[in-house]
């Protein structure tokens, strides 16, 4: 099933929401404009709804959202102050809802300077006003506007910031979780189409896990898995991932390498760990199966060669490197009669 392009963009939603509040907002007046002969007035309405709308389109047909919110947030503030100087005090009402509406639609800094420009060019032109109370009291209130906008943007955007920090990751060992994995491998695959770099993909699973929980129990084992991924962290570059697929299963993601830079990524990391944990007992190493994407890969034609290449330096003795050969596969032992076949873990135990 196709993603919602909704789904996991917020500024998207915003933008749209907006378009949608703009066509509620805006119409009745252009429709009681028309009807009233202020055929002038229409056509301001009329113009600021299409460029708005323009906006929300370019974004939602896959256009780039900031600058489709700079767009939709430039139109609406310089239709409030259009609206402003055509009707004076009674158009201001409409500043607020938009200077507020500008802190959702861009990052607080454009919405900060739009707001105070937009204030200052209102306060300067100084048609809208009767006396200077009324100046003074719009810059006021106006103020107080942007700065509760401002401190709400402020705590909101910290927020989401930690929870998109919290839904990506591992909560043990602080690697990305396997719902970012699926979408960094999913990206990776369709990017091939536009950048066509190697990519290296490597699995490691802890040797004999289980020994270590049943010898020192469960949070010794936690700990074995919150320090390996600092070890794997430490030897790998900015633009590598690291994951954990489930347990004490990590993918790595390694872009712009071939298979022999791969290799030595990957020795490189099954060394420290190897190292790092030397003086425990019973040592802790890690089994490594890694490949290159290839061109006809999904990202799960992909995974399962490394699984089938990790798979194999667990057969060939554990704390070692395997690359996938083309077109390896995890081989499957016969099934009793009836039965599904399964992959022969039995022989790893
Ligand atoms: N402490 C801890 N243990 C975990 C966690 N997730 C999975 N495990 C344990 O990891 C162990 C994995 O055991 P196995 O699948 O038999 O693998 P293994 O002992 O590493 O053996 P090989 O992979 O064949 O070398 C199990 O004992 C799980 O309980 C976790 O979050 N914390």
């Amino acid at each position: 099933m196709a993603a919602s392009p909704t789904r996991d963009n917020f500024q998207l939603v915003v933008i749209l929401l907006f378009g949608l509040i703009a066509v509620l907002a805006i119409v009745p007046f252009a429709v009681y404009r028309v009807m009233s002969g202020d055929l002038l007035a229409a056509v301001v309405d009329m113009g600021i709804l299409a460029c708005i709308i323009g906006g929300v389109l370019y974004a939602w047909r896959g256009g780039n959202v900031a600058y489709a919110g700079l767009a939709v947030m430039l139109t609406s503030t310089t239709g409030g102050l259009v609206v402003a100087k055509m009707f004076g005090l009674a158009g201001l009402f409409w500043m607020g809802p938009i200077l507020l509406a500008n802190f959702l639609l861009v990052q607080r800094r454009w919405a900060l300077a739009i707001a105070v420009a937009a204030i200052a060019i209102i306060l300067i032109e100084g048609s809208a006003f009767a006396s200077a109370l009324e100046a003074w009291m719009f810059a006021a209130t106006a103020s107080v506007t942007i700065l509760f906008a401002a401190v709400f943007a402020s705590r909101t955007e910290s927020q989401r910031i930690r929870l998109e920090a919290l839904a990506a990751h591992d909560t043990l060992t602080g690697a990305k979780n396997r719902l970012a994995m699926e979408a960094a491998l999913r990206g990776a695959v369709a990017g091939r189409r536009e950048v066509d770099e190697p990519c290296g993909l490597a699995i490691l699973d802890l040797d004999h896990f289980k020994r270590i929980n049943d010898r020192h129990g469960h949070e010794a084992g936690d700990r074995v898995l919150s320090r390996f991924v600092a070890i794997v962290m430490s030897r790998i570059r900015r633009g590598d991932s690291l994951f954990r697929y489930g347990g004490e299963e990590f993918v790595l993601l390694v872009p712009g390498v071939d298979a022999g830079a791969l290799q030595r990524v990957a020795e490189n990391v099954r060394s420290a760990v190897e190292q790092e944990f030397s003086s425990e007992h019973p040592p802790v190493t890690v089994s490594i199966g890694a490949t290159i994407r290839e061109p006809d890969d999904d990202w799960q034609s992909w995974l399962g060669r490394a699984d089938a290449a990790m798979y194999r330096a667990k057969r060939e003795g554990r704390n070692r490197v395997c690359i996938a050969g083309p077109g390896e596969q995890r081989p499957v032992k016969a099934a009793p009669s009836g039965k599904a076949p399964a992959p022969e873990d039995a022989a790893l135990s």
